[in-house]
């Protein structure tokens, strides 16, 4: 499927500046807030994978939530603020790290990465004044998934209150050599939303507000699952979510106790890459990789 990408992560990148401006900050999920905390294996891990994080021994983590987009100060109650992105950098005993990129939604709009620059030129073309049908108007006719995306999410009380999922499938091997491949699901100790009439009437910064404060009296927690694809469920192809009945394996607990050192140097140097993971896991998805050239080059335009 790879192969016959045409576009680079270069272009994707230089797409995002399109829809949601050029800033040297992060290209997309700009506006966001950063905890610490630990995460501690469940021990139920060891039968699907080696991955060392995973075993026994509890590791410090790095936890930033964030909005959609790449406009730096959107309103944490606009609709585009949607999904919101939980990124996750495991900080291991020996130093090593590990890091997971979810967001809101179990999917992506898109299929491949070619699809998702068609869709963010669509959005810069979309802006006030745009004549009707819009480009967004016509792609999203053509792609009832990417469709269902933008007006089917979540609105969520808290960054707390909401699940969270990896999109991507990952191949998981455990010390048998025997392999499955999984989905990442992070599920919070409660769901709590909000209609839209709540939505609207909320404060343009109240999930950075209101996570600072939840943090500050009591710590944070998910429940980590792997979701396991049977040989009916595809792989390749993030738009499409797989059914809810799967057997999913509790991989262990995050818990997010404090704000972290949320500086401009602090938050220009931290970033997480989602193929950077530990021997027992490997990208199966193509979309892994091609994210994780992408990013750095966001990373790189920042510092700048
Ligand atoms: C072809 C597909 C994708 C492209 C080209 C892309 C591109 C990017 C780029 C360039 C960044 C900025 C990285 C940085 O500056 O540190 C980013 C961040 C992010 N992306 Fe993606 N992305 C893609 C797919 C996804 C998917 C599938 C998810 C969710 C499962 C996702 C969730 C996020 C989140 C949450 C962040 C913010 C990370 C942080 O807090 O530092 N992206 N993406």
């Amino acid at each position: 499927q790879t192969d016959s990408l045409k576009r680079s992560p270069q272009d994707l990148v230089n797409a995002l500046h399109t829809a949601f401006g050029e800033h040297h900050a992060r290209a997309v999920h700009t506006k966001g807030i950063f905890f610490e905390g630990t995460f501690t294996p469940s021990g139920e891990a060891a039968t699907i994978t080696t991955a060392k994080h995973l075993q026994k021994e509890p590791s410090k983590i790095i936890v930033r939530f964030s909005d959609f987009t790449g406009i730096p100060d959107i309103p944490d109650n606009a609709g585009p603020a949607n999904p919101r992105g939980m990124a996750i950098k495991f900080i291991m005993k020996d130093g090593s790290t590990s890091d997971i990129v979810g967001h809101s939604f179990n999917g992506f709009p898109t299929a491949n990465s070619d699809q998702f620059r068609d869709l963010l030129l669509s959005i810069a073309h979309s802006g006030a004044g745009a004549s009707k049908p819009t480009a967004l108007d016509s792609f999203l006719s053509t792609h009832p998934l990417a469709k269902r995306f933008l007006t089917t999410q979540k609105l969520p009380v808290s960054y707390a209150t909401v699940n969270y999922f990896g999109v991507n499938a990952f191949k998981f091997t455990n010390s048998k050599n025997s392999a499955c491949f999984v989905r990442y699901q992070f599920v919070p100790e409660r769901e709590e939303l909000l209609t839209s009439a709540q939505y609207e009437k909320e404060d343009v910064n109240y999930l950075i507000d209101e996570i600072q404060k939840r943090i500050a009296s009591k710590p944070v927690v998910f429940k980590m699952y792997a979701e396991i694809a049977t040989s009916d469920d595809n792989i390749n192809d993030p738009s499409i979510a797989w059914p809810g009945s799967r057997r999913k394996v509790y991989l262990g607990k995050l818990t997010i106790t404090k704000l972290a050192d949320n500086s401009v140097v602090a938050d220009k140097a931290l970033f997480f890459i989602p193929n950077n993971v530990p021997a027992g896991i490997e990208p199966a998805d193509p979309m892994i990789n091609f994210r994780s050239a992408a990013y750095p080059i966001s990373v790189k335009e920042r510092q700048q």
